[in-house]
């Protein structure tokens, strides 16, 4: 998908709402265990849910691997679900894979050819060469770590080498790679404050904002300081979402919170 269609939507909808499907079997409602495929089941009833309120939808791969090659069956069907019956929706892969050229091309490969997604996140650790790969692809976007929601972020990220901190350092060497116009950065709703400098490194970004809801970031403050003018933000919930309701009407639960994030939303974009 390319980033306009992504900003039309978002225009369309009125929404720059991502729904995270982090399934867990232990959390899921248990009437959903009898189907041969719960994961699968649980995504396609939250998609059919709030498909309409949201514009991109971030699968977190761990909690499909952990169920080995059954969790890998799950995150098929659920990507081709969502392009076969969603096509207007953005897609990410939030994977975190980072290595030396010739792997990352076999994960690149792997997420937008095998399994068609939009988008891959991807660790900046590693360098140009780990990150170019992922690039090469037309209309497929990499999405950097910059600045992380978790209180981890502090260890290195905000750490000054040469007087300036390392995700600064992250945001403008990235921005040289070739095909840097297919990147975009992972920002944390837990770091709102940091959104202004940021902002003067990458204006025209787009920006993917886990961190609200359970972790406790705030979208208006977010907004305030990390919209542009193309909006330029994707704000992921995931537990807050997916498990607003564990029982039978988990689905309608589910459409309640990313309703009430949407229209959050909506007003904060006919205010601008
Ligand atoms: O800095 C980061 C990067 C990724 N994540 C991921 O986003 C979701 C957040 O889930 P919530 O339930 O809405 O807290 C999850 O998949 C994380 O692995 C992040 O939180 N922070």
């Amino acid at each position: 998908m390319t980033t306009q269609e992504l900003v039309d939507q978002i225009e369309k909808k009125k929404s720059f709402l991502c729904v995270g499907l982090d399934v867990d079997l232990e959390k899921i409602p248990a009437h959903l265990l009898e189907a041969e495929d719960p994961i699968f089941e649980f995504n396609k009833a939250i998609i059919d849910a709030t498909h309409d309120l949201a514009v991109a939808y971030k699968p977190n791969i761990a909690f499909f691997e952990t169920y080995g090659v059954k969790g890998w069956e799950s995150l098929k069907k659920t990507i081709d679900y969502l392009n076969d019956n969603y096509p207007d929706i953005f897609t990410i892969a939030d994977a975190k894979r980072g290595d030396i050229g010739n792997t990352a091309t076999r994960y690149a490969k792997a997420f937008f050819e095998d399994l068609a997604f939009d988008s891959i996140t991807v660790a900046p650790y590693m360098g140009s060469d780990s990150v170019e790969p992922f690039l090469e692809f037309e209309d497929k976007h990499a999405i950097l770590l910059a600045l992380t929601s978790n209180k981890g972020a502090f260890d290195f990220q905000t750490n000054e080498i040469d007087g300036e901190a390392l995700y600064k350092k992250v945001l403008k060497t990235s921005s040289t790679y070739q095909n840097n116009d297919r990147l975009m950065y992972v920002v944390g709703a837990t770091k709102a404050e940091y959104f202004t400098e940021i902002r003067k490194i990458i204006p025209e970004s787009f920006l993917l904002v886990p961190g609200v809801g359970a972790q406790g970031g705030d979208l208006h403050a977010v907004c305030k300081n990390g919209m542009n003018d193309q909006v330029g933000l994707l704000i992921n919930s995931s537990r807050g979402i997916i498990y607003a309701g564990n029982g039978t009407d988990f689905a309608s639960k589910a459409r309640e919170k990313a309703l009430a994030l949407q229209q959050d939303m909506q007003v904060i974009l006919e205010a601008r």
